[in-house]
């Protein structure tokens, strides 16, 4: 669909030499000027709280379907939007082949030379930091069944998410349901950095400009940290889990209630780390309109039209929860 690709356009951000190729040079060649880029000053700014790792609320969505509904399983989501706008989603329903064999093909794709990786993706691009990444749209996929399976699987996660956030805040099925129509994969890759990884990030902290984002921590390395409280808490992978966040349009329609929570990705000294990323979104020619619990409850955000605001999201410099600012009411 014409809008669909629209996103794949937006999503491309300024060429830099492609870091898996940098990290794969001589260690000479990884000068503190070659590297200059992606130091980030403000990287020790807020303290990493390793101990509350084990903190972030795990959901089971098969306690949350029509048939089974489980008031317990409900507030516990509602806590986690609430809360800490991240949570792990356990009885996803994607099965295990389809996730053996997604994993497979993305570290099989960053095997690939480079200019092979360039001429399959639409656009690859950096991630505003020592990361690297290839974006696809529902249209643009590459040819592989494996990206298909887990892409038609992970749609119907969002799907079951959607409708268990749409039964807890009381919203009609039918005006959910296009909030997370148009889906966009993200395959993301960040190199080993042995030369000066307390100093890089490999994506400065943003929050995701979708309804919903499905993550999965491909190869289980460590790296994602979330804000909370004024300090980053370390995801740590769970092997049998998807992780899900909270985007800035969940946020803007509820009021701020549940909230997008700005995260970033540390590097590791001698893992490469690989993640692919399924934002899912409200078509490009929507609104997306806060919608508050009482009468009387102030408007925190007003109306966006979703593409105005995608193109906003996206053409910035990553700057934590800035972009939501321009959804302010005030
Ligand atoms: O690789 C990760 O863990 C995070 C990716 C991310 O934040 C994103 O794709 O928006
Ligand atoms: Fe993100």
């Amino acid at each position: 669909m014409a809008s669909e690709s629209r996103i794949a356009q937006v999503a491309t951000t300024i060429p830099v030499r492609n870091v898996q190729d940098l990290a794969a040079c001589d260690a000479g060649e990884l000068t503190a000027d070659a590297l200059e880029r992606y130091v980030r000053p403000d990287i020790d700014k807020d303290a990493v709280l390793y101990e509350h790792s084990g903190e972030l609320p795990v959901v089971d969505l098969g306690r949350l379907n029509p048939q089974h509904w489980e008031e317990e399983a409900a507030a516990k989501l509602r806590y986690a939007c609430e809360e800490w706008g991240f949570f792990q989603v356990l009885n996803h329903g994607v099965p295990e082949e389809v996730m053996v064999s997604i994993k497979r093909d993305i570290q099989e794709f960053f095997e690939l030379p480079l200019d092979v990786k360039n001429a399959y993706a639409q656009t690859p691009g950096d991630l505003q930091g020592y990361g690297q990444a290839y974006v696809f749209s529902n249209d643009q996929k590459l040819d592989w069944k494996s990206l298909e399976d887990y892409s038609a699987e992970v749609e119907k996660v969002a799907h079951s998410i959607a409708t268990a956030i749409g039964k807890i805040l009381n919203i009609d099925p039918e005006l959910m349901s296009d909030k997370y129509a148009v889906q966009v994969l993200r395959m993301n890759y960040y190199p080993p950095c042995t030369s000066m990884p307390e100093k890089v990030l490999g994506f400065s902290p943003h929050s995701d400009g979708s309804f919903l984002t499905i993550l999965s921590q491909v190869n289980s390395v460590e790296g994602l940290q979330i804000k909370r409280h004024d300090a980053w808490v370390p995801v740590k992978p769970h092997p049998e889990a998807l992780l899900v966040n909270v985007g800035d349009f969940l946020e803007i329609m509820t009021n701020g209630k549940f909230k997008s929570i700005e995260h970033r990705v540390i590097i590791n000294a001698h893992k490469e780390r690989l993640s692919v990323s399924a934002f899912h979104s409200p078509k490009f020619d929507g609104v997306v309109s806060p919608a508050t619990a009482t009468p009387t409850e102030n408007l925190l955000y007003r109306t966006v039209k979703v593409e105005g605001y995608i193109k906003h999201s996206m053409s910035n410099k990553l700057d934590g929860k800035r972009a939501l600012d321009h959804a302010k009411a005030f």
